[in-house]
C-alpha cells in the first residue's frame, strides 16, 4: 500500500485516512464507550468475544451514520471554516463515495449485530442510524432549534443497544442511561455553539444560538444542566448503580452546575473579549462528565463482581 493512502490526498483522490475520518471517530470513541457500558453493566453476563464483536458492529454502525451525516450535509458543511476540511466538502471523497459507504457499513453493522448477539439489538441499531441520518439531519437539523434536542436521542440509544446486546430487551436502567444522554446533549451542543454562532449562521443552520441568540442559550444550557442532576442521582441510586457512582454524580454535576452558572452570568461583551474561555471550557468539561458518569457505572461494576460496590 503506498504511502499516500494514508496521508492527506488531493482534491478527486481519496485515502484511507479521508473514510476513516467519515467515520467521525473521535466524537464516536466516546458513543461505544457508552454501550460498551450499557453492554457490561447489564445483569446478564456475555461471552467476550461476543461483547467485542457486538461492540465492533456497533462502533460500525455509529461510523455509518456518521458517513451518511456527512454525505447528507456536504453543501452545509462547506461553508463552516470547522466542517470544511471533511473529505466531501474538501473533494477527496465524491458524493457518490460517502454515501455507498456509510449504507454499505450500515447495512453489515446491523445484520452483523443481529446475527452475533440478538435481533432486536440488530433492529435497535438499524432504527439509531435512521434516527441520527434522516431524523436528524435530514428532517430537523435544518428546520428548528430544537434539532438537537429531539435528534439527540440518537447519540442516547447506544447504551441501551449494549444493554439490549445482553439482555436482549429494554429496562428501567438503560431508559436512565438514556435519559442521562438525552439531557446531557443540550448543555454539550449549545455550549459549542456559542462560540461557533457564525460557522451556523453562515451555513444557515438554525442552532438556538442563531435563532434565539446567545443569552436565551445560556438560560437553556442552565436548565437542561439542572434537569440532569436529579437524572444522574436516579442512575446512581439504581441497580446500576452505587456508593462510588453516587460521589461520581455529586462532584461531576457540582462541577456542571457551577460552569452552566457562570455561562448564564456571562456579560456577552466580556464573553467575546475573552474568546469564550468560559463557553470552550464548559464544552470540554462536559465530555468528561459524561465520561466519567460512565466510566463510574463500569467502575461500580467492577467492584460488584469483588463483593464491593453496588446498594445490594
Ligand atoms: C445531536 C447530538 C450532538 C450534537 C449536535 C453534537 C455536536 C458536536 C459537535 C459539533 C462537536 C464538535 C467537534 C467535532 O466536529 O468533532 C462535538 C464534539 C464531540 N462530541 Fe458531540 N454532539 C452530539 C452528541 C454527542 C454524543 C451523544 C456524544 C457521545 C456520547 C458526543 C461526543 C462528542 C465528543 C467525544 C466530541 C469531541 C470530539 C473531538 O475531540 O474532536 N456528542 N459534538
Ligand atoms: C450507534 C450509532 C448509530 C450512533 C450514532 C450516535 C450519534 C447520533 C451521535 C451524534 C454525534 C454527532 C457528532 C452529532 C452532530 O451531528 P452534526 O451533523 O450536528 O455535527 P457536524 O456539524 O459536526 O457534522
Amino acid at each position: 500500500m503506498s504511502d499516500t493512502s494514508f496521508s492527506a490526498a488531493a482534491p478527486g483522490e481519496a485515502g484511507l485516512r479521508d473514510f476513516l475520518a467519515l467515520l467521525k471517530p473521535r466524537v464516536m470513541s466516546l458513543v461505544v464507550f457508552t454501550a460498551f457500558v450499557g453492554l457490561v453493566v447489564a445483569p446478564v453476563p456475555v461471552h467476550p468475544f461476543v461483547a467485542a464483536v457486538a461492540i465492533l458492529f456497533i462502533a460500525l454502525g455509529g461510523g455509518a451514520a456518521g458517513a451518511l451525516n456527512m454525505w447528507y450535509d456536504a453543501d452545509i458543511d462547506r461553508l463552516m471554516r470547522r466542517t470544511e476540511r471533511r473529505p466531501v466538502p474538501a473533494g477527496r471523497v465524491s458524493e457518490g463515495e460517502a454515501l455507498g459507504f456509510g449504507l454499505a457499513l450500515a447495512g453489515i453493522s446491523c445484520v452483523m449485530l443481529a446475527l452475533a448477539a440478538n435481533v432486536f439489538a440488530g433492529l435497535f441499531l438499524a432504527f439509531t442510524i435512521f434516527f441520527y441520518v434522516v431524523v436528524y439531519t435530514v428532517w430537523l437539523k435544518r428546520r428548528t432549534p430544537q434539532n438537537i434536542v429531539i435528534g439527540g436521542a440518537a447519540g442516547a440509544f447506544p447504551p441501551m443497544i449494549g444493554w439490549a446486546v445482553a439482555t436482549g430487551g429494554i429496562s428501567a436502567e438503560s431508559l436512565l442511561m438514556f435519559a442521562l444522554i438525552f439531557l446531557w446533549t443540550p448543555p454539550h451542543f449549545w455550549s459549542l455553539a456559542l462560540f461557533m454562532r457564525d460557522d451556523y449562521s453562515r451555513a444557515g443552520v438554525p442552532m438556538l444560538t442563531v435563532t434565539h441568540g446567545r443569552p436565551a442559550t445560556r438560560g437553556w444550557i442552565l436548565a437542561y444542566t439542572l434537569a440532569l442532576i436529579p437524572a444522574s442521582l436516579a442512575l446512581a441510586f439504581s441497580t446500576v448503580g452505587g456508593p462510588l457512582c453516587l460521589a461520581a454524580a455529586v462532584v461531576l454535576d457540582a462541577l456542571f452546575l457551577r460552569g452552566a452558572l457562570r455561562l448564564w452570568r456571562r456579560d456577552e461583551a466580556v464573553a467575546e473579549a475573552d474568546g469564550f474561555a468560559a463557553e470552550k471550557r464548559l464544552f470540554r468539561f462536559s465530555l468528561l462528565w459524561l465520561f466519567g458518569h460512565f466510566a463510574a457505572l463500569l467502575a461500580e461494576r467492577a467492584l460488584h463482581l469483588t463483593g464491593w460496590g453496588g446498594w445490594a
